[in-house]
């Protein structure tokens, strides 16, 4: 697919000085997001975009299993110029691709970054899955684990190791509670229970500013990832 740059969007990217992994390399902060099938990942990933891309330079992967189909509604959506998105085909088990064998999302990741130094930030799309798919830690630094209240407000109560251990978990589609009858309360009660201390947030991106609460977790990940780089 090709998109005409002068169609798309100013983007104005100052890549930080700072930007600086703790090794003192300047590769990007890693951020993968995974979950179930339809729950929002893509459009988290495009709200993200639109919340972030003026002040910090992004590049994405998408994962899906045959097609590019979430790489192309993020191009469509016009949420980076074209070079900064780029498609994984992951075969049949999405899983795979971001947990055992990572290797085609790795080389996605470092040719972006050969390609559009510096990066700040990649935000690494995993297929939908079910509520076992997390990431590697050789591919992402954080992952952030996303379901929807219509898939059932027992979800977090149920586990998993999205639900249990992931660095953020969304509970998106917050507008859609009342027409399914979720109880965001007791949403929230269950993912704290199984949680602990890590975070949880809830989203509707329904409104201009649903996306908030995540974009101001990503903004904490890259400040805390630059003072680590700092020291
Ligand atoms: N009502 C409502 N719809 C939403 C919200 N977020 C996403 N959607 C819709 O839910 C559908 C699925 O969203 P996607 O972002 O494609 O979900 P996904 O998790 O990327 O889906 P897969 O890549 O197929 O696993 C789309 O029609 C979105 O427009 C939300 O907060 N509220």
């Amino acid at each position: 697919m090709h998109l005409d740059h002068d169609t798309m969007p100013p983007h104005h990217h100052t890549p930080s000085a700072e930007a600086l992994h703790p090794d003192g390399s300047r590769r990007a902060l890693r951020i993968g997001l995974g979950g179930p099938v339809g729950s929002g990942k893509t459009a988290t990933v495009a709200a993200l975009c639109r919340a972030l891309r003026d002040r910090l330079s992004i590049a994405v992967v998408t994962n899906d299993i045959y097609t590019r189909e979430d790489a192309e509604f993020l191009l469509r959506e016009a949420v980076l110029p074209p070079e900064r998105i780029t498609a994984v085909e992951t075969g049949a088990c999405p899983h795979t691709a971001i947990r055992d064998d990572i290797s085609a999302n790795l080389e996605a990741v470092e040719e972006l970054e050969e390609s559009l130094p510096p990066l700040d930030l990649i935000l690494i799309e995993s297929g939908g899955d079910n509520l076992t798919a997390t990431f590697s830690k050789g591919l992402v630094d954080h992952q952030v684990f996303v379901i929807d209240v219509s898939s059932g407000d027992d979800i977090p109560r149920k586990g998993g190791p999205g639900i249990t251990t992931a660095d953020l978990l969304v509970v998106n589609k917050t507008d859609l509670a009342p027409y399914v009858g979720a109880d965001l309360a007791t949403m929230a009660s269950d993912a704290d229970r199984q949680r602990g201390k890590l975070p949880v947030v809830f989203t509707s991106l329904t409104s201009d500013d649903g996306i908030q609460p995540v974009a101001d977790w990503v903004d904490g990940c890259l400040a805390a990832w630059r003072t680590e780089a700092a020291v």
